[in-house]
């Protein structure tokens, strides 16, 4: 099998990186709908229980991987306790 070469390679992950970021931005609509429960139910930011429950569920099917998807998640989650301590705080839901 002849390896694709790294053009075609660059355009594949730029058409994933876009996908990325458009279920990314996704993502986020969803947290700034937790912040607005949060606000209204008076529950906190971080939920380390719910944080733990996520981290444990990466990587199943590829424990190599497992490292580094729990460190993007482990980004993801806080970019998303930031977003919503700023709506939060902001009185923006
Ligand atoms: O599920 C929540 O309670 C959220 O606020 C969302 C989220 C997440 O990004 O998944 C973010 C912060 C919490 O610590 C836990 C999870």
């Amino acid at each position: 099998m002849t390896m694709p070469d790294l053009t075609t390679l660059r355009s594949d992950i730029d058409q994933l990186n876009r996908e990325l970021e458009r279920l990314l931005i996704k993502r986020f609509a969803l947290v700034k709908q937790v912040a607005a429960h949060k606000a209204r139910t008076q529950q906190p930011v971080c939920d380390p229980q719910r944080e733990a429950a996520i981290l444990a569920q990466l990587g199943q099917s590829t424990p190599e991987l497992q490292p580094a998807l729990q460190a993007i998640f482990q980004t993801i989650m806080a970019q998303s306790r930031t977003l919503e301590q700023t709506l939060l705080t902001k009185e923006e839901l």
